[in-house]
């Protein structure tokens, strides 16, 4: 740790290191000052260049593409952009001296004077501990403000005469906890600078196969999860960069909350979702009741729907009651029998093709065999090789489409569901077939708002129907040519202007290509992938994600077929009925062998006295869950106080304003009693209230299950006994009571739960 000085006439080693860094770190700056200049000047080159042809202008728009990008790039790093240095010994008389920042920077010379965090070069600056330094002698933690080095943080790795547990004590602490001090702003900030070992292992694991960091609240899971994107995204750009990295998160108020950190790490391009927004064209926020949400999320719900669709599979007889397909055309009635009718149905099922696609099948034959009966109606004899023609003028006849849509209706996901929840018969029928008793619960009206758990059951809806892409497969084939043509040609541009020396920076040809496709130059992967249903993502991140149902991980799945996934969670805290507390049964199934759970034990929020609190909570909730440690041993205790009744909220939170200052405060309660304190708080935020942005209210009222994955400076926990009482309510109130970074209190009006017993003292 840092050395201080005794005689007072010498500079303290302490400023003879900040002189030192400030020379260092006033080079990094000039140089990023003649980089944003020259990229702002070959920017403008780009745009003023004439040119005119196809190839001139994809040359132009690919070089105009690439410097904004690095503007951006370079534009995102003026804070902190130097934070660390490692000192390594080459040997007994050499050391280097390594320094580590936001991105990587060589001078005029070409000498490396700054290492991206990213790069293999700066793992030793994350990864050493005194049990393993990996070869350095020395870590040293910046502090940089405006371009001034403020303090130095040094570590020397010194293995000899140091305990287990100073090795395994945390690494860059100083920095680390002047960081966990600084007050909640309401948006999550990027922690580069102090990212601890275990959270490096994170970050740094590879991009193949399922890697599931299982941790309790506030060991950085979240974080974590967001650098190892930032990581993967700069380590196999050319692969994400096509393909796309996706974000699940719980809710909306959580998307925003962790909005900032990937820009901040010079990444924009991620999509960022919520289950119920999986879906294109649907962004559903609202949650059925527990115990539907129990049934929505059952895998049994896949059977459901596989039924659902073949129920609007009809036979005439099912259809219209009778054995034969009659319809009343121009000509009279045509009549198709039904054991025909019958024969074309099954050969349509055992297409095994996606429903509205084998439908084209059942239509096709159907008019042949229309037309066939119209010939012999009229006594018209028709070639066999004219009844196509036959059945196609037939189709224009509305009787004629509207029996055919009888038998074998072209569906939406949205119809097909809309259409089963307002039919108890549908229902019932559909269940009994498909084994779920229960079904008849769901029914609802037809004008009833998607559900967040009706979100999964529409994709695989939209899985089993398909769409009827004859016209698109035909442009398809037509623009595959194109696109051959245009890859070969972006291979030349890059070849020409050198764009893929850098690997960082590099493009391929593909990607090249892809972006100045029919869509123009604009559009970034993340638009194309978060506007197509059928899109594979190079990886995807879920976070929350013990919160998902069986039929939640179906959908999220079908979006990463190679399985390359970071999933993100804590058992102990699963709120939802359908949610998982075992990540082998929910992941296994879909990679088995390909799983691996990693686990994070240092809590960097919750303070060690309100985190006892919550400990005793999570021993009632998930006995085998380990309790995470606190870094920070410091913060007020934690306190109950008892209300006569609840008006006396408003006071309560104009006292914890005072103690804390700045910074933010959260009014936690159950889902009972939420309109009855949101009411006494009529300043405070509410999510997705409308009335702005969430993050930015300094007081904001929220139900358990809404604080997931949040944090605040204050945390009031009201009405403890009703949370308890929720479904899975000791996981909520375990939730609710680790939000607090330095203040929690719980009021009651009935005295606390016997599980809060600690707090009475
Ligand atoms: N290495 C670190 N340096 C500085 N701050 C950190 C570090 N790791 C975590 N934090 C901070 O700790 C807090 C909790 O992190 P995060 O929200 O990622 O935890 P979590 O495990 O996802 O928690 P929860 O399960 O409760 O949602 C955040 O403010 C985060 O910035």
């Amino acid at each position: 740790m840092d050395s201080r000085q005794s005689d007072s006439s010498a500079p303290s080693p302490e400023k003879t290191a900040i002189v030192v860094e400030q020379a260092r770190v006033s080079v990094m700056y000039e140089r990023l000052d003649t980089l944003r200049a020259q990229t702002e000047q070959r920017l403008i080159d780009a745009h003023l260049q004439e040119r005119s042809g196809y190839a001139a202008i994809v040359e132009r728009e690919t070089r105009s593409y690439e410097h904004a990008r690095r503007r951006a790039q370079l534009g995102s790093v003026e804070e902190g952009l130097c934070f660390g240095r490692i000192d390594l010994a080459h040997g007994p008389e050499e050391t280097e001296a390594r320094y580590v920042g936001r991105i990587g920077l060589r001078d005029t010379e070409h000498e490396t004077i700054l290492v991206d965090w990213r790069a293999p070069a700066a793992r030793p600056f994350y990864a050493a501990t005194p049990g393993d330094p990996e070869g350095i002698t020395r870590r040293r933690h910046l502090r940089v403000r405006d371009r001034q080095v403020l303090g130095v943080d040094d570590e020397v790795f010194d293995t000899e005469g140091l305990s287990e547990g100073d090795r395994r004590q945390l690494v860059g602490e100083a920095a680390l906890l002047a960081s966990l001090h600084r007050g909640r702003t309401g948006r999550m900030a990027d922690i580069v600078a102090t990212i601890q070992a275990e959270q490096d292992r994170v970050i740094r694991a590879q991009l193949a196969g399922v890697l599931v960091v299982q941790g309790g609240p506030g060991t950085g899971k979240t974080v974590a999860a967001l650098h190892r994107a930032a990581y993967l995204l700069y380590t196999h750009r050319r692969v994400l960069e096509r393909r796309g990295v996706l974000v699940v998160g719980p809710n909306p108020a959580f998307l925003r909350y962790i909005g900032d950190v990937l820009p901040s790490l010079g990444e924009t391009d991620v999509v960022m979702r919520t289950v119920g927004e999986l879906l294109p064209g649907v962004a559903a926020t609202e949650h059925d009741t527990h115990r539907t949400a129990l049934l929505k999320g059952s895998p049994r719900m896949a059977d459901l729907v596989r039924t659902a669709v073949r129920d609007r599979q009809r036979s005439p007889l099912r259809a219209f009651g009778e054995d034969d397909l009659r319809v009343e055309t121009d000509a009279g009635t045509l009549l198709v029998p039904g054991d025909l009718c019958a024969h074309v149905l099954e050969n349509a099922r055992n297409l095994r093709l996606p429903h509205n696609t084998a439908r084209k099948y059942l239509v096709n034959t159907l008019l042949t065999e229309l037309g066939r009966a119209e010939s012999v109606l009229l006594g018209r004899p028709v070639a066999e090789e004219d009844l196509p023609h036959a059945g196609a003028r037939l189709w224009q006849e509305e009787p004629v489409r509207q029996a055919l849509d009888a038998l074998w209706p072209d569906l939406t996901p949205q119809r097909l569901l809309r259409g089963l929840y307002s039919d108890p018969e549908a229902l019932a029928r559909v269940g009994a077939e498909a084994g779920v008793a229960e079904a008849g619960s769901l029914v609802r009206p037809a004008g009833h708002a998607w559900t967040v758990e009706d979100v999964p059951l529409l994709d695989e809806a939209a899985e089993l129907l398909g769409r009827d892409d004859s016209v698109l497969r035909a442009r398809q084939r037509r623009m595959d040519a194109e696109r051959e043509e245009e890859v070969r040609y972006a291979q030349g541009v890059l070849d020409f202007t050198g764009l893929t020396e850098d690997p960082a920076e590099g493009l391929d040809a593909v990607t090249l290509a892809a972006r100045h496709r029919d869509s123009g130059p604009n559009l970034s992967t993340a638009d194309r992938a978060g506007a197509d249903r059928t899109w594979s993502y190079g990886h995807v991140i879920v976070d929350e994600a013990q919160e998902l149902s069986p039929m939640a991980w179906r959908t999220v799945m079908r979006r990463v077929p190679t399985r390359s996934l970071t999933v993100v969670g804590d058992v102990a805290q699963t709120g939802s009925a359908a949610g998982t507390d075992s990540w082998l049964t929910a992941l296994e199934p879909y990679a088995p062998a390909k799983v691996h759970v990693e686990h994070l034990r240092v809590n960097y929020r919750t303070p060690a006295p309100i985190m006892a609190v919550a400990a005793d909570v999570l021993r009632e909730a998930a006995p085998d869950q380990e309790i995470p440690e606190s870094v920070r041993e410091d913060g007020q205790p934690p306190r109950a106080v008892r209300l006569a009744d609840l008006r006396g909220l408003p006071a309560l939170v104009v006292e914890e304003r005072g103690a804390i200052g700045e910074g933010r405060i959260a009014v936690v309660t159950s889902d009972a009693s939420l309109a009855e304190v949101a009411a006494l708080l009529p300043g405070a935020g509410r999510p997705g209230a409308g009335s702005g942005d969430e993050p930015g209210d300094s007081v904001v009222v929220l139900t358990a299950t809404e604080s997931k994955g949040l944090e605040f400076d204050s945390v009031v926990v009201v009405r403890p006994e009703q949370i308890l009482a929720q479904y899975r309510g000791a996981n909520d109130l375990y939730v609710a009571l680790t939000r607090a970074t330095r203040r929690l209190t719980v009021a009651h009006e009935a005295g606390l739960p016997g599980i809060l017993d600690r707090l009475a003292g």
